[in-house]
């Protein structure tokens, strides 16, 4: 099963410095300038012939770019057409991506640790993020529910790992929020592994679940990079765990001061550059809007569909 997920991470975190990819600008819409290459599927040639096919060809700021577009397997990097990228995200529909919409969700189980959540073989997402991020009502808003997941302005709502069932076919799990705990805010200057501590009990969820297709690293693009979320996609990295980026809260524009979404979503990949050859797949989403929410179903979609062929 590792050597399934790690085909499709692409992360692995360097400390290489000569590692240099280039700057890139963002907007809603030009989601080709923010491609990254995920890992080549061994056996994608397999699937190429069923490949979307359109007869448009790449822009040249797009050919250029296209290195860090998210190419699922299924598509050759060279087939990719700017209609096959989702957009506001780096991420390229292959042929896997199915059915996508939520018909009926079920809550399942609360856990305490990792070895409590339900034993089954059925595929899942974990919901990972600080506190407030908004990973509850990413679920709700993706389940087209007001309250699936219990949300709250007041950070540390989700205390323990919820399941909830999918079309009676897959899971997504709502996890706690990180960074919040008072007590654990002295770890704030400390090194990446004590600030990791506060993790322990998820940390486990992440080392042994087995089913788990990705982690969805939820960001707040309202806000300017933190490094403990810095922190958090590096140690995902070096665990093999393969993410996805969905940065919420984008419909939130600073009036006047402060950075708008865009700014901070592209000052978040520029860190992660740093120590990152390659970047996952990401995506902009805004639960209050519905921004992003069908592509994200149907980036899952094909996650989940090939995540075990
Ligand atoms: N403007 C805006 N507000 C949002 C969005 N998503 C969540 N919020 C708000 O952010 C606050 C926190 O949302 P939650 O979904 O409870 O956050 P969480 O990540 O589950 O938080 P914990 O369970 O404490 O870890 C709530 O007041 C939400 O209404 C969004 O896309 N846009
Ligand atoms: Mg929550």
């Amino acid at each position: 099963m590792l050597a399934l997920r790690t085909r499709f991470v692409a992360l692995s975190p360097s400390s290489s410095p000569s590692l240099k990819t280039p700057l890139f600008s963002l907007s809603f819409r030009t989601s080709i300038s923010h491609s990254t290459p995920q890992n080549p599927n061994p056996r994608s040639s397999r699937h190429a012939a069923s490949a979307t096919k359109t007869s448009k060809p790449l822009s040249d700021a797009a050919k250029a770019l296209r290195t860090f577009l998210f190419v699922p397997p299924g598509i050759e990097p060279e087939e990719v057409t700017d209609e096959m990228i989702l957009p506001g995200s780096n991420i390229v529909v292959g042929p896997y991506a199915g059915d996508s919409k939520i018909k009926e969700v079920e809550f399942v189980k609360s856990s305490i640790r990792a070895k409590d959540c339900p034993r089954d073989t059925r595929p899942e997402f974990a919901m990972l993020g600080r506190s407030n991020v908004g990973k509850s009502s990413l679920i709700n808003a993706l389940c087209r529910k007001k309250e699936v997941a219990l949300t709250s302005k007041k950070p540390g709502k989700t205390q323990l790992i919820n399941h909830f069932l999918v079309n009676k076919g897959w899971y997504i799990v709502d996890l706690p929020g990180y960074g919040h705990d008072p007590a654990l805010q002295r770890f704030a200057n400390a090194p990446e592994a004590a600030r990791m501590d506060w993790s322990a009990f998820t940390k486990g969820y992440f080392l042994n679940r087995e089913t788990l297709v990705a982690v969805l690293l939820l960001i707040d693009a309202s806000v300017p990079p933190q490094k403990i979320d810095l922190d958090c996609a590096n140690w995902l990295g070096r665990n093999n765990t393969p993410i996805t980026f969905v940065f919420t809260k984008c419909d939130k524009m600073k009036g006047g001061k402060g950075k708008r979404p865009d700014e901070n979503i592209r000052d978040f990949q520029e860190a992660m550059r740093q120590n990152y050859p390659e970047h996952p797949p990401w995506i902009m989403t805004s639960s209050s809007t519905g921004l992003g929410r069908d592509e994200l179903l149907l980036h899952m979609s094909q996650l989940r569909n090939y995540w075990d062929i």
